[in-house]
């Protein structure tokens, strides 16, 4: 392998990064990864990493599962791909389909295969206009979303999304799409209880829904949990009145699930854990612990029998559609999931674990709000603590506080994500309760480290 400074020059030279700046980063020089071991990766440096992100919220499983490479070769000696147009499938595709039925929650017996999470939401919106053009109400075509959401990047997920840096770059969001604010009890909550808050912040979507006209409304989409937005975790009470509110005007329910699906929140599907009942449900990343590109719509029998009964073709699909080799990697991903029984150690040890070691990093000064659910967490940078948590002094975002504790991630050999002065983790599933102990000293370190920094900077 060439060396790092070699690799770092060819990559400025000819690879344009995601989401990425590409002059700063040549400037800055990228890391290169090369290798994978259960929960931590090795860059060109040989420096040993714990991967407290799991890739992007994707590697479920850590990495090095050997069975689910023997699984891909097998596939890929046997039949590397055949598409799924034409009167054909494939057998990895009808056996993932139907293991995705058995695990879904209750009354999703189909499921619509894509690429990505992104290509699952554009899917969403041809399926939601579609259902509501064969009950001949073709006027119900306005997708109701939130703010800070965060639903793929093509143009109807980033129209979906709520990040307003994105629509500023490509005229977005498309018509048919609108957003309300979102349930960030630390943001919006002053005054009022987490449950008053929940309440309140689920009545923003029926205000929506008048304004709009009920009549004109066709879905509601959402994440359990807001992922690539913060780790904004919601009150217990807004999901359920959510749901009231979409029951009363009819409104098809989208649940994202792209981040909280299989197993990160202790349950299958998060949607069990916050009382939702979706129509559709989205998934990708965790569906194969992020080792081959899959991504997919559980689609509930409400919207399953009206396609199906009355629609003749649904004239939409992607050649990746159901790709047998991405479907093999799945069906090994969930089996492992399944026979390590991995989602009941989150929900009933190892979550509850990371959530009381995670909450004693609340008693660093540099941390104003620590919360988490399951193995998704996130803790708020602040200059000066207030009484309460909504009485806290921050940062000017100019000073991007975050991305400095990040770079001491790094050097620590530790990495969350900051979203502006938030810092998140969503580590692999198959964490043990020592290296949970691990994660947060590392954390614990890298947070004295920013301190001390931004003392000398005179920031604090
Ligand atoms: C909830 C949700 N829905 C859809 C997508 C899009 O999936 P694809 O990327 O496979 O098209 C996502 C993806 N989530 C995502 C993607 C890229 C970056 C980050 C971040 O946290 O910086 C998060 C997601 O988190």
């Amino acid at each position: 392998m060439d060396d790092t400074k070699t690799m770092q020059a060819s990559d400025h030279a000819h690879y344009l990064h995601p989401f990425t700046d590409h002059k700063a980063l040549g400037e800055r020089g990228v890391r290169v990864m090369v290798r994978g071991e259960g929960i931590y990766l090795w860059d060109s440096e040989g420096k040993k990493i714990l991967d407290g992100m799991s890739g992007l919220w994707c590697v479920n499983l850590g990495y090095g599962r050997h069975s689910i490479s023997k699984a891909v070769f097998e596939q890929m000696e046997t039949l590397p791909f055949y598409n799924s147009f034409f009167n054909t499938t494939n057998v990895p595709a009808v056996k993932l389909a139907e293991k995705l039925a058995r695990i879904a929650p209750p009354g999703f017996e189909h499921v619509f295969f894509t690429g990505s999470g992104s290509e699952a939401n554009d899917t969403n919106v041809r399926m939601v206009r579609r259902y509501w053009d064969l009950k001949g109400q073709p006027q119900r075509h306005t997708i109701i979303s939130r703010f800070n959401a965060y639903h793929g990047s093509t143009m109807a997920g980033a129209s979906l999304g709520g990040m307003e840096g994105m629509h500023a770059q490509g005229g977005l969001p498309i018509p048919g799409i609108v957003h309300i604010r979102q349930p960030n009890y630390l943001e919006a909550g002053r005054g009022m209880s987490e449950d008053e808050f929940g309440i309140e912040a689920a009545s923003w979507l029926e205000e929506k829904i008048l304004d709009v006209g009920p009549e004109k409304v066709a879905a509601f989409i959402g994440e359990p949990i807001q992922g690539a937005g913060g780790v904004v975790i919601p009150p217990s009470t807004y999901w359920p009145e959510i749901q009231r509110i979409c029951d009363k005007y009819g409104i098809l329910i989208i649940a994202d699930e792209v981040i909280t699906g299989f197993g990160r929140t202790g349950q299958m599907f998060a949607s069990e854990l916050f009382g939702i009942k979706p129509d559709l449900i989205t998934f990708a990343k965790g569906v194969t612990s992020g080792y081959i590109p899959l991504g997919g719509v559980l689609v509930g029998e409400r919207v399953a029998e009206v396609l199906i009964g009355q629609g003749g073709e649904f004239a939409h699909g992607f050649t990746y559609s159901g790709h047998p080799v991405a479907c093999a990697a799945a069906l090994e991903s969930i089996r492992i999931l399944e026979e390590e029984k991995i989602v009941q150690r989150v929900r009933e040890d190892t979550g509850p674990y990371l959530a009381q070691r995670f909450a004693t990093l609340s008693d660093h000064p540099l941390v104003g709000y620590a919360n988490s659910c399951g193995f998704v967490a996130g803790l708020n940078l602040v200059r000066r603590k207030g009484p309460t948590i909504h009485g806290h002094e921050y940062f000017d975002p100019k000073l991007e506080v975050g991305m400095v504790c990040r770079g001491y991630m790094f050097n620590n050999g530790m990495i969350m994500r900051a979203v502006g002065d938030r810092m998140i983790i969503a580590p692999p599933l198959i964490m043990t309760r020592g290296q949970i102990d691990e994660m947060v000293a590392l954390i614990r370190r890298c947070l004295d480290d920013t301190y001390a920094d931004l003392k000398q900077r005179g920031w604090m």
